[in-house]
């Protein structure tokens, strides 16, 4: 065997090897060093005695590595948001700049349009300075004398010039005043409107200069003043200089940069802020990421759990999200089942050939063709399935429990007698005619462990019972008598055993006595495949003499020994849930039950459901009568409380909430009670006469099948002249036809009998028939069926004679051979077919010929059978039409013996 070394050993628990080498020594185990090699048998005892140490220090480990997951993942998200925060500043200063440098700009640009407008209005002023000096030299140039008609006409000329002026100077006036009220208008047009009316107005000098601080400040929409002069749109640059004016430009320019600058600023926070705002719905997406992402996460768990707990219940995992219906649903349930129209379902029903109404039940197969052709998942739970609760724990809430042993055996060889020499106590003599009559449970304290042993009655007639307890424990004392040996009962026990997979300890009783052969036993089990450790085998046995108290010891540590094999566990922190291993109606105490707990805790007080019974615990009591008020894992325990006797066997759980139990097991309890309702006996020839008598049976229903419709004719005819004063005999449907399915479902809604003439049951409706109890008689000719129901109707029906199937097979070739003539090459597709059988020919549902085999054949030789799945060479005696897809039913008569 394969050895470990010390440090490779310590790395695996994850501690130095001096640790480990610390711990061997404790333990006593010689190891020198970290090279030291360890035996297997030596790993495996450190690795059970370390295990918690492992255990936790793996979990601390875990722990730690999820820790510096988790830190350094929160560093990473706090160097992101650093980042992002950084990120988002940078970009705010550089839009600052950037708006600080525009500012600057259109404050520069709107200083040199004031300065432009400043130099050409100093132009305009001189130029009216030199027209208005030349006029006033021009006045002085005339002389005095000189006072005709050439000095009156310059006079006119000046006062004409000075009228010009004058005018000129009032029109400017009011244009400028008509500039300034149309100003605000103005304001309020969007930018390309505003350009438009400036071009229209053909205002070449000042276009070209104002238009950047105009469209800056129409963005901006700073608050205009009504009453500030802007520079009038004057043609030519002529006309007086306006008082004040310069001032008022000087002013108007430098609130334009001021408010360029205070716009800028704006803008940039204002961008800021909502750089800030995206930058913040960034991270609430984040945010948002990262709970989608958790979210995530938990349901791969939750569906990870879900496999698991499936995969822990034997469920199919695909199974999961199927509709769960119960075996044998009625089309209405189905329907609600799966949230359809029971229209729906009937409607589908009938195109399969198998019309049903509302109320009547499903088969199986039925279900799941329907549900298949929906497109639906449905899984049939069993009655037993569905009386049954399913759980599941994580294993790091397992716990270790005591073991559950069964102590079984053939009758009389002494488990009784061992309990009680295990328990101390004389269970023996208080038993009814020295009989067990049920099963019982103890526990037992050795060596401080604890073990509960459920002792089973060993009579045949609580084989079932015992089955249950087979399943319900961990180990099994199988006990064997040393002067008797291996008896049916033992064998019966060995099955029970071996079917649940349970280990058998076997305690060899009886050993005190002269004629024990303790030897002979082992070898009487090894037969069974019970073979002793000493031999090789797996099974562990002790010779005990249970009346003489020899090898009890040595036999309950034997059970330690192979329960620490076991390492049972169970979650012992939720609620409890186990099985009833005995239940009575006690005169004074009401319904008492011995339950015994598997998984969970049960309190005084708590509700449970245990198969179709409910209540609360009203009082819990130990073997010996002891009040309790709490049971564990693998504790058994009697308790007062239940509504009603469960059966042995059911299992038990706790509910929250009371009206919850209180439904489940009302529901159970009505669901059996229609089950039982629909346990519907149908009607059979033989007994009509008994249902006559009994029931006051008044009517015989016929569902006839026939050949021809002559034959239905017939027999309708012969069965009109029968005598009916005691029983009305009905044909409720007559058809020409094989007998189908939907015949079986009439004849079982109506309690009828199917009569085939010439014809046979077609598919499935053989298993239909036997499932709904329906009879089917077949016949060949009238007359007999006629005496049958003649016979029947007076009680004098005892079938004599029987009809068997032995095989079929199915017609895939045809070919002649001279002398035999025509032969068919078949494949028997069911059972075996011999060569004295009788046979039928079948096509399509209908008998064309009933007779005998002319040959049987094998490749080139005569056989007597032939298996199914075999291929053979049949002829039919007198009958040369065969056709490709005939059906040849085998069939052979026996002699039935009377009922009566
Ligand atoms: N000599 C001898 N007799 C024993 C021993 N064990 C049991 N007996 C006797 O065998 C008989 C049957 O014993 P039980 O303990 O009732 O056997 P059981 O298997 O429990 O029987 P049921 O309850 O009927 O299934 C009694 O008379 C016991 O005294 C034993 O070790 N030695």
């Amino acid at each position: 065997m394969a050895k470990v070394r010390v440090s490779s050993l310590a790395k695996e628990f994850g501690m130095t090897s001096k640790e480990l080498l610390d711990q061997l020594a404790e333990m006593k185990i010689p190891a020198k060093s970290a090279s030291s090699a360890l035996e297997d048998a030596y790993v495996s005892m450190v690795k059970k005695k370390l295990a918690p140490v492992i255990e936790a220090r793996s979990a601390e480990i875990e722990a730690k590595k999820i820790a510096e997951q988790q830190a350094a993942a929160a560093e990473e998200a706090a160097a992101k948001a650093e980042a992002e925060k950084e990120r988002i500043a940078a970009e705010a200063r550089r839009e600052e700049e950037r708006r600080l440098s525009l500012a600057a700009q259109a404050a520069e640009e709107a200083a040199r349009a004031a300065a432009e407008e400043a130099a050409r209005e100093a132009a305009r002023k001189e130029k009216e300075r030199i027209a208005a000096e030349e006029l006033e030299a021009k006045r002085r140039a005339v002389p005095a004398s000189d006072s005709g008609s050439r000095f009156r006409s310059l006079l006119d000329q000046i006062a004409a010039q000075e009228a010009v002026l004058k005018e000129k100077k009032e029109e400017d006036a009011k244009k400028q005043a008509a500039s300034a009220s149309e100003r605000p208008a103005r304001k309020g047009r969007g930018q390309r409107g505003e350009r438009g009316e400036r071009s229209d107005r053909g205002d070449r000098g000042s276009a070209t200069n104002e238009a950047p601080a105009h469209r800056r400040r129409s963005n901006a929409a700073p608050a205009v003043p009504g009453n500030v002069d802007f520079p009038s749109p004057d043609k030519g640059g002529k006309g007086k200089k306006r008082k004040g004016s310069a001032h008022v430009e000087e002013d108007r320019y430098a609130r334009m940069a001021r408010e360029a600058e205070e716009y800028s600023r704006e803008k940039v926070l204002e961008e800021a802020r909502a750089a800030v705002e995206e930058a913040s719905r960034e991270s609430t997406g984040r945010r948002k990421k990262r709970k989608e992402k958790r979210e995530r996460e938990a349901e791969q768990l939750k569906q990870e759990k879900k496999l698991e707990e499936a995969i822990a219940q034997g469920i199919n995992p695909e199974d999961l999200d199927a509709v769960k219906v119960s075996e044998g649903v009625t089309v209405a349930e189905l329907a609600e089942a799966l949230d359809v129209s029971a229209n729906d379902i009937i409607k589908r029903l009938f195109l399969l050939g198998t019309p049903l109404t509302m109320t009547q039940s499903m088969s199986n197969d039925l279900v799941e063709l329907v549900a298949d052709d929906m497109g639906r998942k449905v899984r049939i739970v069993t009655a037993e399935e569905e009386n049954s609760f399913s759980f599941y724990d994580d294993p790091k809430d397992l716990k270790p429990r005591p073991p559950v042993v069964t102590v079984m055996g053939h009758v009389d060889h002494g488990k009784t007698s061992l309990l009680d020499a295990i328990r101390h106590t004389n269970v023996w003599s208080g038993e009814a005619g020295g009989i067990t009559q049920h099963i019982g449970a103890s526990e037992v304290m050795i060596n401080g462990r604890k073990i509960t042993f459920v002792d089973t009655p060993g009579h045949e007639a609580f084989t079932a019972m015992r089955a249950r307890g087979a399943k319900i424990t961990d180990v099994v004392v199988l006990v064997v008598a040393a002067d008797d040996g291996v008896m049916p009962q033992t064998i019966e026990a060995i099955n029970h055993s071996k079917a649940a997979g349970v280990p058998i300890i076997v305690a060899v009783n009886k050993c005190d006595k002269e004629e024990a052969n303790p030897d002979k036993v082992r070898q009487m089990l090894t037969e069974y495949g019970i073979i002793p450790e000493e031999w090789g085998g797996q099974n562990m046995f002790v010779n005990v003499s249970a009346k003489k108290n020899i090898g009890i010891d040595e036999l309950l540590e034997t059970i330690l020994l192979q329960a620490d094999v076991l390492e049972l566990k169970a979650n012992p922190d939720t609620f409890a849930s186990g099985n009833i291993i005995e239940a009575k109606l006690d005169r004074g105490r009401g319904p008492v039950a011995t339950l015994l707990v598997t998984r969970g805790t049960l309190h005084v007080g708590d509700t449970i459901v245990a198969g179709q019974s409910y209540g609360s615990v009203r009082a819990m009591l130990d073997q010996h009568g002891e009040h309790k008020d709490e049971a564990r894992p693998s504790d058994a325990v009697e308790i007062l409380g239940l509504n009603s006797v469960p059966a042995a066997g059911d299992e038990f759980r706790v509910f929250e909430d009371a009206r919850d139990a209180r439904d489940l097991a009302e529901q159970r309890a009505l669901k059996a009670r229609i089950e039982e309702q629909n346990k519907v006996k149908h009607v059979t020839l033989e007994t009509l006469f008994e249902e006559m008598s009994q029931n006051e049976l008044k009517e015989l229903n016929l569902v006839v099948k026939a050949d021809t419709q002559g034959t239905i004719e017939a027999l309708a005819d012969s069965i009109g002249k029968m005598d009916q004063s005691e029983v009305r005999i009905n044909i409720i449907h007559s058809a020409v036809g094989a007998i189908s399915e939907t015949d079986v479902s009439l004849a079982a809604a109506s309690n009828a009998i199917i009569i085939g003439f010439g014809v046979r049951p077609q598919g499935k409706a053989r298993d239909a028939a036997e499932k709904e109890s329906v009879q089917i008689k077949t016949y060949s000719i009238i007359y007999k069926a006629i005496e049958d129901i003649d016979a029947a109707r007076i009680g004098m029906l005892a079938p004599t004679e029987e009809e068997v199937q032995t095989g079929c097979a199915e017609v895939r070739d045809t070919f002649r051979v001279p002398k035999a003539g025509l032969i068919a090459g078949c494949m028997v597709t069911e059972g075996e077919i011999s060569r004295d059988d009788k046979v039928r020919v079948v096509r399509d549902g209908v008998v064309i010929f009933d007779g005998e085999f002319g040959s049987m054949r094998r490749f080139k030789d005569d056989v007597k059978t032939v298996k199914n799945g075999y291929e053979c060479g049949l002829g039919i005696e007198k009958f040369q039409d065969i056709k490709v897809g005939d059906i040849f039913e085998a069939y052979k008569i026996v002699e039935v013996a009377r009922t009566e």
